[in-house]
């Protein structure tokens, strides 16, 4: 267990931490610090901080763990202006999206016994603010460290026993290597799902095509949502990585537009086929590190407790749902729910006894 436990920037991420600390009981106190009131209210509010202070300088002394959960062009001055107030002993992480520049400056601004650990929980969403944080966020969730050759083992030991602490699965890279692959798996679909939104708002007439579009344009477009400013920091940060994976996404655009110019199935189907193929290796009903899930999609008339009574069927079969997700709501005429289960032979009993229940059933 943690003393003393300072977030610095209560919002999503560290609202998030927050929670995850208070609910597991990790920290015996969780300071919260934030420039937004607004954040810091709903923070002590919702009891994922005990204090809130706008004074990051007194909030820091004495902890043993500090926090930096702001975006990321705000790390480096944050640090900077608490840095003569941290103890001794204490360890500062953060959870930024990008390491490399972050790590190396943060490593020479640290006073002595004193030691930066840079961290990046990956898992998050297009929400902003202590509004959009959950407890369970991180819950099976890679947790990435990125600890420096010179980084003792102890320092590093704390930022693990957070992620693990919060429910994650905690792995090391360093911060160049972090940086090249979030570039591939997160920075370049962002920036995909913005030119996607972007590119149909300069069709003619495209934005009143929006209502139209389908579950593909809402899967893939999701994220363009997410908080400007924070992916502005992300961008501006891992530049040289960012804009390599730009350029092998622009060669696979350049490629598709030939291929369809002139109407070359061949060379059309078997680019569908590449994609397809490796799509299909990332294991679908893989959350995070969890095992495979096994899922059943339950068709449910629109009447008040249906959810209650599936979920009480099975619970008293002794049966454990691991997820569950409302997949399609038809008002007056009810919808379907996916349930996972942890192995096949659960999803078989369930699927056995919703169905002499009368509920249709569709194993996945
Ligand atoms: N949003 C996401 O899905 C993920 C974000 N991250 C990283 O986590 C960090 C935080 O992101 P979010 O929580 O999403 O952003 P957010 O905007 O929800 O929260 C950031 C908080 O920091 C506060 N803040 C900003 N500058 C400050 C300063 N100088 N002093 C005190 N407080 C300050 C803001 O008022 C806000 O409450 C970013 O570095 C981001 O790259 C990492 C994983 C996922
Ligand atoms: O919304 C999602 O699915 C995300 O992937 C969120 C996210 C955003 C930024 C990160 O650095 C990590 C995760």
């Amino acid at each position: 267990m943690f003393n003393r436990v300072t977030i610095i920037g209560v919002g999503l991420i560290g609202g998030s931490l927050g929670l995850a600390l208070r609910r597991r009981s990790l920290a015996r106190r969780v300071v919260g610090v934030d420039k937004n009131p607004e954040n810091l209210r709903l923070a002590r509010e919702s009891g994922a901080v005990h204090e809130a202070s706008f004074d990051a300088a007194e909030a820091v002394s004495g902890s043993e763990l500090v926090i930096l959960a702001t975006p990321v062009g705000e790390t480096l001055s944050v640090l900077a202006r608490l840095k003569s107030h941290l103890s001794p002993g204490t360890v500062v992480t953060d959870v930024g999206s990008t390491k490399a520049v972050v790590c190396a400056r943060a490593a020479e601004i640290m006073p002595p016994q004193v030691w930066f650990v840079g961290g990046h929980p990956m898992a998050g969403s297009e929400y902003t603010g202590m509004a959009g944080a959950d407890p369970y966020l991180f819950e099976n969730a890679f947790y990435i460290i990125t600890p420096l050759p010179d980084t003792p083992p102890p320092a590093l030991e704390r930022v693990r026993s957070l992620a693990a602490g919060v429910g994650a699965k905690a792995v090391e890279m360093t911060p160049a290597e972090h940086d090249r692959a979030v570039a591939a798996v997160s920075h370049l679909p962002h920036l995909v799902a913005v030119a996607l939104v972007n590119a149909l708002v300069d069709l003619p007439g495209g934005e009143a095509f929006l209502p139209l579009g389908a579950g593909g344009f809402r899967d893939t477009t999701r994220v363009a949502a997410g908080n400007p400013l924070m992916w502005r920091d992300i961008f501006l940060s891992n530049t040289p990585a960012v804009a390599g994976v730009l350029t092998v996404f622009r060669r696979q655009l350049d490629q598709l537009e030939e291929v369809i110019k002139n109407g070359d199935g061949e060379k059309i189907l078997a680019l569908l086929e590449r994609a397809s193929r490796v799509r299909k290796k990332i294991p679908a009903r893989m959350r995070g590190y969890l095992g495979a899930m096994h899922e059943i999609v339950v068709g449910v008339p629109d009447r008040p407790g249906m959810i209650a009574k599936i979920a009480g069927l099975l619970g008293d079969a002794g049966i454990n749902i691991s997820d569950i997700e409302i997949l399609r709501v038809r008002e007056g005429e009810g919808g379907s729910i996916r349930l996972a289960f942890a192995t096949a032979t659960e999803q078989d009993e369930a699927a056995n006894i919703l169905r002499q229940a009368g509920y249709q059933v569709v194993k996945r």
